[in-house]
């Protein structure tokens, strides 16, 4: 019996794994693919045409880089539905909204015009019942300075160079967004609690806990399309 069976982890789940910048989600999620035998839906960072310049300044190319995300991230939920799930995904489409694109409205380095242009092309793209949420959210979560120094040891010469304040903010707003997150069910993992690179047993328990959340939701879906 392999992994998924073992934990009763349906082979059309979509699994999304969010936090924030540098606290672990692309690791995670090959992790999970190897051990379950899933597809990834990774960002692409590297072929961003936007990132590096939107890291020199936010203000001339924050709406840009959003809308580039959106298009990307949108691409990637219609793959994952074609395929019919069995997807692990490097970060939702709800933190692009809820964390980078207010973030940069609300510190003033988008404007309110193209904020709502973008809220309002968001909406319109998500938020209807043709999209489907995923199975599970898993939020990863840990202390700033941890978070910090996997920042500082990955090394993207444009996040060396971007001021500590903005990732204060950013993990400030990650803890508020996740408290009042409820688009669909969410697991917390804390990084101190495994180690998926040094140690690959330390999935077992992630498996087994992603097993029993995935049941019980859609125990609770169906039960109230019963009713
Ligand atoms: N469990 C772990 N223990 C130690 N370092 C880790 C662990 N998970 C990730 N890292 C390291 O932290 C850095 C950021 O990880 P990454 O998965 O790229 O984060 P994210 O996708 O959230 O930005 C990388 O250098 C990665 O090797
Ligand atoms: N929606 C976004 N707006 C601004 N910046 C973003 C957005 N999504 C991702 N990013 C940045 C943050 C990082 O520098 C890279 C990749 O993110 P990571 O958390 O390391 O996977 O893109």
């Amino acid at each position: 019996m392999n992994a998924r069976e073992r934990y009763g982890i349906p082979h059309d789940s979509v699994i999304t794994i969010a936090g924030t910048v540098g606290v672990g989600k692309s690791t995670m999620t090959n992790a999970l693919a190897d051990a379950l035998n899933f597809r990834t839906s990774f960002e692409k960072v590297d072929t961003n045409p936007y990132l590096d310049k939107f890291y020199q300044d936010f203000e001339r190319w924050s709406f840009h880089l959003q809308i580039y995300f959106l298009a990307e991230r949108f691409k990637e939920q219609k793959k994952i539905f074609e395929y019919g799930g069995g997807f692990i995904q490097d970060r939702s489409i709800y933190e692009d909204t809820g964390i980078f694109a207010r973030m940069h409205y609300e510190k003033g380095t988008m404007s309110a015009t193209d904020y709502e242009t973008y809220r309002n092309l968001f909406d319109a793209m998500v938020m209807t019942p043709y999209f489907p949420h995923p199975d599970l959210l898993i939020y990863l979560e840990g202390s700033f300075d941890d978070i910090l120094s996997r920042i500082k040891e990955r090394g993207r010469p444009m996040e060396q160079e971007t001021p500590i304040e903005y990732w204060e903010e950013m993990f400030t707003r990650y803890d508020n967004w996740i408290d009042n997150f409820n688009s669909c069910p969410v697991l917390r993992l804390n990084i101190a609690d495994y180690d998926v690179l040094n140690d690959k047993t330390s999935i077992e328990p992630v498996l087994e806990k992603i097993g029993h959340f995935i049941q019980q939701s859609r125990k609770w879906r169906s039960s109230h399309l019963l009713t």
